[in-house]
């Protein structure tokens, strides 16, 4: 499937590309007219100059770079960042330094990536009464640690 993007980059116009051929995720660029400095438990906007158009039924998830998160304590707060379908402003992410050190982001740097997906739409009904389950309420942990 194509998608139609649009880019707003002061210094380098590169369309999102995939690093591999089976890659689920496309690495997004900071669009930045200079450094941005991200201190310990910091959180940014971080502008993509990205601009895309998704068909109903898609959404696009931005996620973090495991890179980045192993190396730097750099991810993406709001992880996973839902972009709807029908949003035509620029993608922005917002990361968060979880490191004790000061991170320096440039221009052009891969600072997060893009999953496109498919996504149902529900009616919601309201009933009394839920069919029963194995599981019932059981969770956070209830079904043990082995
Ligand atoms: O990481 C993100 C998350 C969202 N968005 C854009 C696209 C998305 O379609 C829109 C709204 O996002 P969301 O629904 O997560 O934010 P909200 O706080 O609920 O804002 P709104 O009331 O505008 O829906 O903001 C981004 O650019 N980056
Ligand atoms: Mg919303």
């Amino acid at each position: 499937m194509t998608l139609e993007v649009k880019l707003i980059n002061k210094s380098s116009n590169i369309v999102p590309s995939y690093a591999t051929e089976l890659s689920a995720g496309v690495d997004l660029r900071a669009s930045l007219q200079e450094d941005m400095l991200i201190k310990p438990l910091e959180r940014v906007l971080v502008p993509t100059g990205l601009f895309i158009e998704l068909p109903a039924g898609f959404e696009a998830q931005i996620r973090p770079r495991s890179g980045l998160a192993l190396k730097h304590g750099i991810t993406v707060l709001n992880s996973p960042g839902t972009i709807d379908a029908d949003y035509r402003g620029e993608i922005k992410v917002i990361l968060i330094n979880l490191s004790k050190d000061n991170f320096v982001i440039k221009n052009g740097e891969r600072i997060c990536q893009m999953v496109v997906a498919k996504h149902e739409k529900v009616t919601f009904s309201l009933v009394d009464q839920l069919v029963d389950s194995e599981r019932g309420a059981g969770g956070f942990g209830h079904t043990g640690k082995l």
